[in-house]
């Protein structure tokens, strides 16, 4: 729908690609959390503007306060919804989106169709309907911007050195295509029948490339500089150890709330060395780079890590495989790219990203 959509308004000069992915990423997480669609891709005619990317970029604005500050959690919640809206528009767009969830938990309730993939619904029977809610929103929150962003992060890099942009063209090339041209992994499954083998030749060669392109060092590096949740994430050192916590050599009395980033691991040059900012793909492909992996914190480390850690490099690898399969794409200056906010997850401002597509088949 995204590429048909890209191709629709291509001929009408650039595309905000940044609204587009974040439209994209939330529609994934609706269907894996409400099991529906909200329309956001259909919604704008003439873009990828949507009622959702108002009220988020508006609520976003909030998050700083509500993280820093919890008397105002706390005061939201006590407070007549009326009186929140008139305080701060910002938290009322979050209660908008609440509202969606809430609505969305309803009509899962109502509706006898079930989707064909799992919901996270079905996962929470025993939970009651508030705490549904609360879990939903939190995917959809976590999931949906982050991964749209880190996306964005990655196709900058991309059109702007030509030599990684060769080189991933020149594996998308190789995928295997349905009759219209487009990428089919179903069309892989089938050859692999046609053959009379469990794999031919042809299909197993195209699992080669296709794996390649999964582990592939660019989405890996997409994920390590686009860090769309750069800043520190505080754990709070329990009281429950039986042995003392110790770092660097040092003990770390229980109550201690400690913490790791991971701009700041991602830019240490002690660790990636003195190009640690450059967008370097071939950081990430030999023996070297198994040694690396444990500094890669994109997604946290431990307990608490990110659950959508293999959901969002799959979501960025069929989005840019598709993308270069259909189109060559160019930036036409630095002024198409938004400047970049931290608020606590990483995000794009206008213009967003202005990419101008031109169809390749
Ligand atoms: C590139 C994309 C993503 C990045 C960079 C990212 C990053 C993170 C990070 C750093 C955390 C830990 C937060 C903390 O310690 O306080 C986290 C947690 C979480 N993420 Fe993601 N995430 C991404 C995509 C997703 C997706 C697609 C989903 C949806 C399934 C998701 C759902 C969650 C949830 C529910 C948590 C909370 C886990 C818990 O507290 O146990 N994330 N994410």
């Amino acid at each position: 729908m995204l590429i048909e959509k890209i191709h629709f308004l291509a001929g009408n000069g650039p595309v905000n690609v940044y609204d587009a992915f974040r439209l994209m990423t939330t529609e994934v997480i609706l269907q894996l959390a409400f099991g529906r669609s909200g329309g956001l891709i259909e919604e704008d005619q003439n873009g990828f503007r949507s009622w959702f990317l108002e009220g988020f970029d508006a609520a976003a604005k909030s998050i700083p306060d509500l993280q820093y500050q919890p008397w105002l959690r706390k005061l939201i919640n006590i407070i007549p919804q009326t009186l929140v809206y008139k305080l701060s528009p910002e938290i009322g767009n979050l209660l908008d989106i609440m509202k969606f969830a809430e609505g969305s938990v309803r009509q899962w309730q109502k509706s006898e169709s079930r989707p064909d993939h799992p919901v996270v619904f079905e996962a929470l029977e025993t939970v009651n309907d508030a705490e549904k809610v609360t879990e939903a929103m939190d995917i959809l929150i976590a999931g949906a911007d982050t991964t749209a962003s880190t996306l964005t992060t990655g196709l900058i890099h991309i059109l702007t050195d030509s030599e990684i942009e060769r080189r991933l063209l020149e594996e998308v090339d190789l995928l295997p295509t349905d009759e219209n041209g487009q990428l089919s992994f179903q069309a892989l499954e089938k050859s692999a029948y046609l053959v009379g083998h469990p794999i031919g030749y042809y299909a197993s060669r195209a699992i080669e490339v296709l794996t390649r392109f999964a582990q592939n060092a660019t989405v890996k590096e997409a994920l390590r500089v686009g860090m769309a949740v750069p800043g520190r994430l505080p754990r709070v050192v329990p009281d429950s150890l039986t042995e003392p916590f110790i770092v660097d050599g040092k003990v770390v009395p229980p109550g201690t709330t400690v913490s790791i980033s991971a701009y700041t691991m991602h830019t240490a040059t002690s660790i990636w060395g003195p190009d640690a900012r450059k967008f370097r793909p071939d950081r990430w492909i030999g023996p070297q780079s198994k040694g690396l992996e444990q500094y890669f914190c994109t997604f946290s480390k431990g307990a608490r890590m990110c659950i959508g850690q293999n959901l969002a490099p799959a979501e960025i690898i069929i989005a840019l495989a598709y993308l270069l399969r259909n189109f060559k794409m160019s930036l036409r200056s630095k002024s198409d790219i938004g400047a970049k906010t931290d608020r606590f997850t990483l995000q794009y401002g206008d213009p967003g990203l202005q990419v101008t597509f031109k169809p390749r088949y």
